[in-house]
């Protein structure tokens, strides 16, 4: 039987790829129960396919989860961050599986999300696709390698000019794997872009640089600059439909799974080989 997915934020860049995607079968396994944005969105009402520039899917753009979400195996969200946190506690009461790629969520908007998967199965990352949680893996490992060696780590993100959040949810991952591998507590080390008269940077510091302009898909790169050398790891996202697969992929994997708060980690262990 196939998994049924509503698309939450249907009507964005990142959910007409989401329709289109499983529309064409690049997952295959699934199929469109609803696609869902807000009351306002271009197109409500018509056929969410013909929306994403596919074929038609026989699945309306509608503007209420309530209609399509309770029957659903797993609600693929890249909406926006309060819309997260509001719709949490409904979808914990559905039991429905929910893989979130909505970044910008504040530490109210996380223990929102982290109390939904209390009850039923959620996956949040601010990056879908298998390069960059590779790149994580890879970050971790150079960190623990390169620690107490004096390679200052400073990430640089580059996006299209509508992103709302920054530093990117990418960047944080990137930065928090750097952390992680260097036994750092992120939250106390992160400095976001530099001003005025910052002074000498100390050592213990990861810096975020997000960069904004024209129609940028997402690139990230992690700096370990050393004295005499510098180390550079990046990755380049070309074409949203890396996401939009990560995602769909993770869907397939999540639906059925008991309540827990996983990550592409876990959903990606197989494929990468971790
Ligand atoms: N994890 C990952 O791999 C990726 C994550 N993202 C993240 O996904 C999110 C969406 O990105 P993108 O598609 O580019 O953004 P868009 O702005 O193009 O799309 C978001 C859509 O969701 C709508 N929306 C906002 N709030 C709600 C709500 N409460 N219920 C239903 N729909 C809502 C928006 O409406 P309106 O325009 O009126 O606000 C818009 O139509 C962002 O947070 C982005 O950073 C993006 C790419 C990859
Ligand atoms: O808003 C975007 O476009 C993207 N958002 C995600 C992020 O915040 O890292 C992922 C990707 O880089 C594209």
């Amino acid at each position: 039987m196939a998994v049924k997915v509503v698309v939450l934020g249907a009507a964005g860049r990142m959910g007409k790829t989401l329709i289109r995607c499983i529309m064409e079968e690049k997952v295959p396994g699934l199929e469109l129960h609803g696609a869902v944005d807000l009351w306002d969105a271009p197109g409500l009402n018509a056929d969410a396919g013909v929306l994403a520039g596919t074929k038609a899917a026989g699945v309306n753009l509608i503007s209420n989860l309530e209609e399509v979400g309770p029957s659903a195996d797993v609600i693929v969200d890249f909406s926006g961050h309060f819309g997260v946190a509001g719709n949490a506690p409904r979808i914990a009461e559905w039991g429905t599986a929910w893989v979130i790629g909505t970044t910008g969520l504040n530490d109210e908007e996380i223990a929102a999300v982290e109390a939904a998967a209390e009850k039923t199965a959620v996956v949040l990352s601010g990056n879908m696709s298998l390069g960059i949680n590779l790149l994580c893996h890879l970050v971790e490992l150079g960190a623990r390698s390169l620690k107490d060696k004096g390679y200052d780590v400073e990430i640089i993100e580059r996006h299209h000019g509508l992103k709302k959040d920054s530093p990117s949810g990418t960047a944080l991952m990137l930065g928090q794997a750097a952390a992680d591998g260097y036994d750092w507590d992120l939250k106390e080390v992160q400095v976001d872009g530099r001003t005025g008269l910052p002074g000498e940077r100390p050592e213990k510091e990861i810096g975020f640089h997000a960069v904004r302009g024209g129609d940028i898909v997402g690139d990230h790169t992690v700096m370990m600059a050393g004295v005499g050398e510098l180390l550079e790891l990046s990755h380049r996202a070309t074409s949203r439909d890396v996401f939009a697969i990560g995602a769909l992929q993770a869907a397939v994997w999540v639906a059925g799974k008991e309540a827990r708060l996983y990550t592409m980690k876990d959903a990606m262990k197989h494929v990468l080989g971790l």
